[in-house]
């Protein structure tokens, strides 16, 4: 897989014109969601470069991450004029670069795309790696591709309009990124103020993030091996977002992965010795700024079959998890049998009150 360009930009403008050039094209698109259409696309929009360029607006959130919206937007290319040689922005979170990055690299086998990430979880995680995808079936992200944009334009400046939800959602994947790097990155990001943010501070801590992202991408592009440690208390969070979506009252992604790395953690801490101290941190910060995920024992089967779908299982009848014993000392494929998650649903409730 090539490898993308991530840019920190000084000036949005000068970046996105070198980026746009360095891409050959006959036509600029911009997917926009309905937020991003009013907050973020009038800042690119008067570029001069961008001037004839085509948006394509869809709905928000990951209710709008399916068939039908995929399907709106390769027909809107189509009516539109795209060619092989277009070229796709997609502005916005990691719903707009998920299925942007699926339309542009299905349209016509594939057209080039520029990803300008609009949330913290866009920034830190989503826009870059090259993971596409639609959820499908109830599954998240179920259909998808490894496509890379050729550039990643980072400008924390889109955060301004950004609601405290969704900054928190995009906090929880820094955390992760903490969790599985180091000490001494995971303890700034535990001991960092989420009440009254300091903006310069979570730049740099942004910019550290993109670099864990990075640099675990470029030895497993593919996540045969090590990627999965990116996917770290995703086993049981991506069940929790499943079912909340099932259930008709969806929550921030950022969220349910704060509650799957709770129960990660004690398991990791049960299996591999993770320290008791940094388990008791970590938790007391994930429940004082993420509360907690509803859910009762009777949801527990439900929330076993999704993780059954899980995309690291190999072996039918076992979940996969990846597992930490230290900050930093990661342990992919380890397995855990249905009563080892029901212990660890069990241990979320009891701890999270
Ligand atoms: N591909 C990957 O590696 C990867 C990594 C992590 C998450 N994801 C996926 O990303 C999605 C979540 O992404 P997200 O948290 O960015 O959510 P999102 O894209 O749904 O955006 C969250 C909300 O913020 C709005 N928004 C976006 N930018 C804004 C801005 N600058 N100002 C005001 N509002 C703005 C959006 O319209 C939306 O309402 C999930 O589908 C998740 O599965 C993918
Ligand atoms: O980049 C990765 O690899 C990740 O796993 C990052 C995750 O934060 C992200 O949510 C990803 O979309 C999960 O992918 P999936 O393969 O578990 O669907
Ligand atoms: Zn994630």
């Amino acid at each position: 897989m090539s490898m993308q360009e991530v840019v920190i930009c000084n000036q949005l403008e000068n970046d996105l014109k070198k980026a746009v050039t360095k891409s050959e094209h006959d036509k600029v698109f911009v997917l926009t969601d309905e937020h991003t259409h009013v907050f973020c696309f009038p800042i690119i929009c008067r570029f001069p470069f961008l001037k004839n360029a085509v948006e394509i607006c869809i709905g928000v959130e990951d209710v709008h991450k399916n068939l039908e919206t995929l399907a709106y937007v390769w027909t809107q290319l189509s009516l539109k004029g795209a060619t092989r040689r277009s070229l796709m922005i997609n502005l916005g979170g990691g719903m707009v670069t998920d299925l942007g990055g699926f339309a542009a690299a299905t349209f016509k086998r594939g057209i080039s795309m520029i990803n300008i990430p609009t949330t913290l979880l866009g920034m830190v995680d989503a826009s870059v790696g090259g993971k596409t995808g639609i959820n499908f079936n109830g599954l998240k992200n179920e259909i998808g591709a490894f496509a890379p944009a050729e550039s990643v334009l980072i400008d924390c400046g889109f955060l301004k309009s950004l609601d405290r939800e969704n900054l928190l959602s995009g906090y929880a994947e820094m955390l992760k990124h903490g969790l599985i790097s180091n000490a001494c990155h995971w303890s700034e990001l535990v001991g960092f103020d989420l009440n009254r943010i300091d903006y310069g501070c979570l730049q740099r801590l942004v910019g550290k993030s993109i670099e864990v992202k990075e640099q675990i991408v470029r030895q497993d592009p593919f996540e045969k091996g090590i990627r999965k440690a990116l996917n770290f208390g995703h086993t049981v969070g991506h069940a929790f977002e499943s079912l909340a979506l099932e259930n008709g009252r969806p929550i921030l992604h950022g969220y349910a992965v704060a509650a799957g790395m709770v129960c990660e953690l004690y398991y990791s801490h049960l299996r591999m010795g993770f320290p008791k101290e940094k388990l008791r941190q970590t938790l007391q910060f994930i429940k004082e700024n993420y509360g907690r995920v509803a859910f009762t024992c009777e949801d527990y089967e439900r929330l076993y079959a999704f993780m059954c779908h899980d995309k690291k299982n190999s072996a039918e009848g076992k979940v996969n998890f990846t597992l930490i014993s230290e900050v930093g000392d990661i342990h992919i494929n380890q397995t855990a049998t249905q009563d080892d998650i029901y212990d660890m649903l069990d241990f979320y409730s009891e701890t999270m009150g």
